[in-house]
């Protein structure tokens, strides 16, 4: 490609949210760039497949596979992501361009009946597949009943409406995009449950040789979350990225320097304390953002997580 695409065609699952942040993506192209830009809606195997945990059938990947697909052959010229399913390695041929300003990084409580965690009975039945959620909620509620929830956020919220479960966890962005705010109950302090890397941020995927739009795109990077999203995927990808890892990591701006912590927990004994290791340093730039990360992963390592590691990996 020695051009800019015109018009520009922007590769999206159909979900409301992946459709709500690929509009977002096109309007900024309209009004910024003065793009004409059109959508290409497609079905993802992480769409289809929604009785099993995501960890247990091949994890990030399947959300974003279809979508490379379309760039591969021309159909498409950029794919959008909620950041957090994107894997910690792209495949040959493809790069994550443009990151955007990131919305609330948190987890939130959704529920009818309860108005926070805390305030949950003895017992009670809390929804997600999140190996992350799961093990921060039982570290602090040992005696809650996690059950398994997927599907898209309307699916979610639905499967809580009718009753299946007491309360859910999902990420307030989500929920805030969709004007779903007002569902929220109680936004989970970091503290309390550290988010997973890249939450509430979108990511521009593009083929790696469309120069041209590569170039273009990078002028919509939003510098402050593309360097705390750098540090956090840096810490994921140090631990070999898997989701089927109970893995938090979440950077975040104070005076001028950034702020990592990430948690690591056994999913064989997730009733354990998580390992936590923290890192702050003056970064300018995607290189030191990655050795940031790349500090808090081997402090992890250190501190017990290269046996959980091998055993991942042996089990
Ligand atoms: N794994 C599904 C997913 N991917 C991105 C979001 C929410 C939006 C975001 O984090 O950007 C969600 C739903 C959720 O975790 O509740």
């Amino acid at each position: 490609m020695t051009t800019l695409p015109d018009p520009c065609v922007i590769a999206t699952r159909e979900s409301r949210l992946a459709l709500w942040q690929a509009e977002h993506v096109r309007d900024l192209l309209t009004e910024r760039l003065g793009w004409s830009v059109d959508l290409l809606g497609m079905t993802t195997r992480g769409d289809q497949i929604l009785d099993r945990a995501l960890s247990k059938v091949g994890g990030k990947g399947l959300f974003v596979k279809e979508l490379e697909t379309a760039l591969e052959e021309g159909r498409a010229h950029l794919a959008v992501h909620s950041l957090k399913d994107v894997p910690m390695e792209l495949p040959d041929g493809f790069s994550l361009c443009t990151v955007l300003e990131r919305e609330d990084p948190r987890d939130a409580w959704v529920s009818s009946s309860f108005e926070s965690i805390e305030a949950l009975p003895q017992g009670a039945r809390v929804g997600t597949s999140s190996l992350r959620r799961v093990v921060q909620l039982q570290a602090r509620r040992p005696d809650l009943d996690v059950q398994p929830l997927r599907g898209n956020l309307d699916t979610r919220l639905r499967k809580l409406d009718e009753g299946q479960y007491d309360g859910i966890v999902l990420a307030a962005a989500g929920l805030k995009r969709l004007g779903l705010a007002e569902r929220i109950r109680q936004v989970i302090s970091p503290e309390w449950m550290l988010p997973a890397a890249g939450q509430g941020a979108l990511g521009i995927e593009v083929r790696t040789d469309a120069t041209p739009l590569r170039n273009a795109l990078a002028g919509l990077i939003h510098t402050p979350t593309w360097l705390a999203v750098h540090a956090e995927r840096a810490v994921s990808r140090a631990l070999g990225g898997s989701c089927s890892m109970p893995l938090a990591a979440y950077a975040f701006w104070s005076d001028g320097a950034l702020a990592l912590e990430a948690r690591l927990g056994d999913p064989l004994q997730p009733g354990r304390p998580m390992l936590r290791a923290q890192q702050r340093s003056r970064v300018a730039t995607t290189t030191a953002a990655e050795a940031l990360g790349q500090g808090v992963a081997a402090e992890l390592i250190e501190a017990g997580g290269r046996d959980i590691l091998d055993r991942l990996a042996h089990g």
